[in-house]
């Protein structure tokens, strides 16, 4: 454990995994700290960030819109958008030109959690609704430069630095357009009849988390804005996550000819040279890329601290630590232990081996979180990361610049590669 200050407020870094269990494991301690008050400003207490009774029963409300058949759903929706990112990226192949993939894959993670989520069509990959994707990314851009800057803290500075008008002003473009379609969704459910079917769950057809919150709305006791904070959490926790765990695993892979090819040799084994789109059963067989993915999410965890502010004493080690103090979780730190990996500081996908996991710590890997307060997407986002690079790896061989330990990660809210993912790429088939 480490000690730190940030500005006046007292921190203590969580490293090692025994301590990290002791946090993670508790069903008391999922009190979020007051870090996120700013992220409440933009998304409201919903599934993240509320606590107690409230966080409860959200989890209980939502956790059915990820049940394996719901999710099945989402695939589709995964598979086409997918596609999309392929075709907008083939126009950069064969060309010998270096690019930025990041933008791409970020409006492919957009594009797939608007459907998903609000069950809306935004278009971003083809270049449409730019002013709502631009405030979503400047938005949390705006939050972290808060919360990194104490001084920011204090109400005339932030004002007179111009940030937070801005963030005012794009808090409630993004607010209102989730408004604008929740209005739209309900009255497209009860023109075609499902609201009057009452808190009931289908399974045949797809669903957005929006229709299951409507649907639930009466008998939940929701009003619209707790409708709207809980979209835009997902909206907020649900892409930029992903679009950053696809944009390293691809770097990652882009630098290593040997996991490339392992990558390669497996997809074709699945798909051989035809452009069928993936179907649920070739997901569970990706399971070399999936190695890939959990090693890049191991050294770039897309959320690499997230904090808790304890609601009662602990003892850690023979350390009492009081009520009231902010703990940080840091799985970029975590995950680099060297008493757990063969090689920390390299991208070896056999720390992902069957054996190699059971013979860690149970928490020495957790960048979705653990215990009662963890991610709800995980599978969503394996799913949405193994269907989506599945095109790309189908489609292209990937070689990247920068390779580490060039390109450091920048530490915001979400991690990210300082310079994008600068590559290049080339067709496997003509
Ligand atoms: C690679 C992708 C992702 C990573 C690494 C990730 C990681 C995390 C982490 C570390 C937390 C805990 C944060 C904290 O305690 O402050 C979390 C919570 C959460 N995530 Fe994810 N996430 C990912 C994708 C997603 C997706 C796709 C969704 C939704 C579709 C999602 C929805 C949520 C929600 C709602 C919570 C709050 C859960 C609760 O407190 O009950 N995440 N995620």
């Amino acid at each position: 454990m480490i000690k730190a200050w940030l500005g006046p407020v007292p921190i203590l870094f969580v490293v090692d995994p025994d301590s990290a269990k002791v946090i993670l494991e508790s069903n008391t301690l999922i009190t979020k700290s007051s870090f996120y008050d700013k992220v409440a400003d933009w998304i409201g207490t919903g599934l993240l960030i509320s606590t107690n009774e409230k966080w409860q029963s959200r989890r209980k409300l939502l956790t059915p819109a990820f049940h394996f058949n719901i999710l099945k759903g989402y695939t589709e929706v995964m598979v086409k958008e997918g596609e999309v990112f392929v075709d907008q990226l083939d126009k950069l192949a064969d060309t010998g030109r270096e690019f930025n993939l990041y933008p791409y894959v970020k409006r492919c993670a957009l594009d797939i959690i608007c459907e998903t989520a609000m069950g809306t069509h935004i278009n971003a990959q083809i270049g449409m609704n730019s002013e709502y994707v631009d405030a979503v990314t400047r938005v949390s851009d705006l939050t972290w430069t808060y919360i990194r800057f104490p001084f920011f803290w204090i109400k005339p500075i932030w004002y007179a630095s111009s940030y937070g008008f801005e963030f005012d002003r794009l808090v409630k473009l993004t607010n209102d357009f989730t408004r604008k379609v929740i209005n739209e969704r309900r009255e497209a459910l009860r023109e075609e009849g499902i609201l009057e079917s009452g808190p009931k769950i289908s399974t045949k057809q797809r669903m957005a988390f929006l229709d299951l919150l409507l649907m639930h709305q009466a008998a939940s006791n929701l009003n619209d804005e707790d409708i709207r904070e809980e979209v835009d959490t997902f909206m907020f926790e649900g892409h930029d996550t992903t679009a950053a765990g696809m944009a390293f695993a691809i770097w990652l892979i882009g630098q290593n000819a040997e996991a490339q090819a392992k990558v390669h040799a497996e997809v074709d084994s699945i798909f051989g040279d035809s452009s069928r789109p993936p179907e649920e059963a070739d997901v569970t067989k990706l399971v070399y890329l999936e190695r890939c993915i959990k090693e890049s999410l191991r050294l770039f965890p897309s959320v690499p601290l997230f904090a808790r502010r304890l609601t009662h004493d602990i003892t850690i080690k023979d350390t009492v630590l009081p009520e009231g103090l902010n703990l940080i979780l840091a799985p970029l730190a975590t995950h680099r232990d060297p008493e757990q990996y063969e090689r920390p500081w390299e991208f070896y996908p056999d720390h992902f081996t069957q054996e190699a996991i059971a013979k860690r710590h149970p928490y020495a890997y957790f960048p979705f979180s653990a215990g009662p307060r963890n991610c709800i997407g995980q599978k969503f986002a394996l799913s949405e990361e193994k269907i989506v690079l599945s095109w790309f790896f189908r489609r292209f061989r990937v070689e990247s610049s920068e390779p580490m330990p060039g390109n450091r990660p920048l530490p915001e809210l979400i991690l990210k590669p300082s310079d994008g993912v600068l590559c290049k790429i080339y067709r496997r088939r003509h």
